[in-house]
């Protein structure tokens, strides 16, 4: 057994408090987890406590095992209880307590892809397309008719007999209904639950079942929560169910660190804790272990610009180390490549490759530099998430596009039924055969045969179409790799599934495309981009112990590393596009915040210049601008004027932007000074644009500035002059 190492006073308090309502808020790197898995062992080793009479839950499954691990070790029993995620928690509950929802305990646990098969056959029953809904769209619905308009649904679901179901479903006539009422009667069929009902049904049965919500009550003698700002309503519901006898319960959680809002977790339930539980003893853990006071300082002074927040400052003892690093590049190639050296200079400085992590905002974004490590040969392992070149949509679009070429049986196969052609497993298994005896190939055999009956009903004449129609020779790699997506259906596919990440990663594949064409002017045709890539798709998997992480900030979530690099810090892309409110800008600078933290010792922040996906020019993202300078140490800076179009192109959506309080603007007359254009008067404030007309003394003509421009006061206006 692990022996239990040094804890601060404060993580001691919260570990030795093992009665009744205890809330810590901690800071990133306070040592959250680490007090989480003492207190365990604490119980444990210390009070005696059944590990089995122990509810602890993470947040996902993977930090379910990390603790499960970690614990063992700490109290050396085989058996370590309930430790799991609150899905994790009520499946073995319903597993246990079927009964009592007319289900057999083998049910299914559903995820979003049986979930899509599900809707696939009800769109299919009643002519549903995209148009109506995509299934993206579609899961979406469902979960708010389960959780807000429909909440009594799971009586149908249990009480209806399977014909009564599919009567409601087949009477529905508005499409919400027709889907959902579709779905209930297949999960039904199926015994099928998903995400949403584990949670629901569990509560059901705690709700109408007396016996059985005391005997899990009275089981679960200490419950403690981790990652607890991100608790959405339904587990807290169940939460505090659970919680009802005993009354011990035991929560940790960052505000700082809530970057699950767009799913529902809702900070307020860390922030009123207090208030639901009156007798609350609330421990603050300050003194991050993790990182030099550097990275610390740039992490800090991030989150100050957040409005929505508890004021608080994370401080530590650690030993100071470098600056942290602001890298630009002219262009994402120019990055990786930089990248690429900034790892070099880390190993020879005695860093091992495991030790670096790359985190992005998104899948795609591992897309440039994954080409970049394959060329250089730098090992790299992805973490959640599936290499650029092994993803299903990119294998499927460089199939097509070999199509074209080899009309090969491997991206016959792939391609042929994919968007589905009504060519299933007994006409793929005549083809296969017809061409066997003829000694011809599939795509021959596809061909010979497209006329007879058995292709009749298939759409097969579109595809063979496709494949001869495309004059690839005459046109760019990237016309034909956009004519092939569109015109076989593909994308279209993708979009009904409202599968934005796959659609994502193909505009990133056409992104590859063209600069492969840039690059190589005249040679790059179809068949020379084949052979180019042909080195990533057929890139030897072998394991290797020391490689380079790379992962979504999303997947780093309560990971830490020596060292981080954080790429693609752009406008548009971290912050996402898809950030509309304060709200939703806030959550990303959690989301960077987060990023920053996970570095120990040396952090990287990168950016560089070009097209995004839409056309649009690449921005130095505004994290970087909500950096002081003197905290980064930037090789090179970008220039000046790239940096202007930043400020301009942040400050013309104020309603991103934390809203000036009204003492802080300027006044017509005010004397100001600008960085650039040097003295100037104000001549006159517009608060709704929340800008200042200002004439500044060494310009002929007057300039309209966003209130949020770097504007020192020099000297204030006459009380006249002021606004009323
Ligand atoms: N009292 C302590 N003494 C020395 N090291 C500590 C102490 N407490 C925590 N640490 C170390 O600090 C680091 C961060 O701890 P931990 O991962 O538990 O933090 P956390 O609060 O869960 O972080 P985050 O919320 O940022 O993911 C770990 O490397 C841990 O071993």
């Amino acid at each position: 057994m692990e022996q239990m190492p040094v804890l601060n006073e404060k993580q001691l308090e919260a570990v030795e408090q093992s009665e009744g309502y205890v809330r810590v808020v901690a800071g990133a790197g306070s040592g959250k987890t680490r007090t989480l898995a003492y207190r365990f062992a604490y119980l444990v080793n210390e009070l005696g406590i059944l590990p089995s009479s122990i509810l602890c839950v993470t947040f996902t499954n993977k930090s379910a095992n990390e603790m499960r691990n970690r614990i063992h070790r700490l109290i050396g029993d085989a058996d370590t209880g309930y430790i799991s995620t609150f899905h994790g928690f009520c499946n073995t509950v319903l597993k246990e307590e079927a009964n009592a929802i007319h289900f057999p305990k083998s049910f299914m646990v559903l995820d979003n892809a049986d979930i899509d098969s599900m809707l696939k056959i009800v769109y299919e029953q009643r002519g549903l397309t995209s148009r109506d809904m995509t299934f993206s769209k579609a899961r979406d619905m469902i979960e708010i008719q389960k959780i807000d308009r429909k909440p009594d649904y799971y009586y149908d679901l249990i009480s209806l007999s399977l014909d009564q179901l599919y009567e409601k479903y087949a009477r529905a006539i508005e499409t919400d209904d027709i889907i959902f009422y579709g779905y209930l009667y297949q999960q039904k069929k199926n015994f099928g639950l998903d995400y949403n009902d584990l949670i629901i049904l569990s509560l059901f049965i705690f709700k109408e079942n007396d016996e059985i919500r005391l005997k899990w009550q009275e089981r679960l003698e200490y419950i403690m929560i981790d990652e607890f700002q991100d608790i959405d309503s339904l587990q807290y519901r169940l939460m505090n169910v659970l919680q009802g006898y005993h009354k011990n319960l035991f929560v940790v959680g960052d505000p700082d660190q809530t970057i699950y809002t767009w799913r529902g977790a809702n900070v307020r339930f860390l922030l009123d804790f207090d208030q639901n539980y009156p007798q609350t003893k609330t421990i603050y853990l300050n003194e991050n272990y993790r990182s030099t006071p550097q990275i610390l300082e740039a992490a800090n002074k991030l989150i100050a610009v957040n409005y929505n927040r508890l004021p608080k400052d994370l401080y530590t003892k650690n030993q100071a180390g470098p600056n942290v690093h602001a890298m630009h590049f002219e262009d994402t190639a120019k990055e990786a490549k930089g990248i690429v050296e900034v790892i070099h200079h880390l190993l020879h400085k005695g860093y091992e490759y495991r030790d670096i992590a790359i985190l992005y905002r998104a899948h795609y974004l591992s897309r440039t530099l994954e080409d970049e490590f394959l060329q250089q040969e730098i090992p790299y392992t992805i973490y959640s998430g599936v290499p650029f070149f092994q993803r299903m949509e990119i294998k499927d679009a460089l199939a097509y596009l070999r199509m074209l070429i080899f009309k090969d049986d491997l991206d016959f196969q792939r391609t042929v039924n994919t968007p589905k052609r009504n060519i299933g497993t007994s006409r793929m298994k005549f083809l296969e055969e017809y061409a066997i005896s003829h000694q011809i190939s599939l795509w021959e055999s596809l061909k010979e045969n497209a006329e007879t009956e058995m292709f009749k009903k298939t759409r097969v004449n579109e595809y063979i179409e496709l494949i001869e129609s495309e004059n690839w020779k005459d046109r760019s790699v990237t016309e034909v790799l956009s004519g092939l997506l569109d015109h076989s259906g593909y994308e279209a596919m993708l979009r009904l599934q409202g599968a934005q990440d796959r659609l994502d990663n193909l505009a990133e594949l056409k992104q590859s495309v063209s600069e492969f064409e840039r690059n190589s002017g005249e040679e790059g045709d179809l068949e020379q981009y084949l052979n180019h890539i042909a080195l990533f798709t057929a890139s030897d998997q072998e394991m290797q112990s020391q490689k380079v992480k790379m992962m979504t900030v999303h997947t780093a979530k309560g990971l830490e590393f020596p060292v981080v690099i954080l790429v693609g810090l752009s406008e548009n892309i971290f912050p996402s596009k898809q950030t509309r409110t304060l709200e939703q800008m806030e959550e990303e600078r959690r989301l960077a915040f987060v990023a920053l933290t996970r570095a120990q010792k040396e952090l990287y922040l990168s950016e560089s210049e070009g097209l995004l996906a839409n056309g649009g020019f690449r921005y130095p993202s505004r994290f970087l601008c909500d950096i002081d300078e003197p905290i980064l140490n930037w090789h090179p800076k970008p220039a000046e004027d790239l940096l202007i179009h930043t400020r301009a192109s942040v400050n013309s959506r104020p309603a991103l932007q934390r809203p000036l309080n009204q003492n802080e603007l300027l006044m017509p007359g005010d004397r100001v000074e600008h960085k650039i254009f040097g003295m100037g008067s104000v001549i006159e404030t517009d608060l709704e644009k929340l800008s200042y007309l200002i004439h500044f003394d060494k310009l002929d003509t007057v300039r309209r500035l966003s209130a949020k421009a770097n504007l020192k006061k020099i000297g204030t206006a006459p009380k006249s002059m002021g606004l009323n």
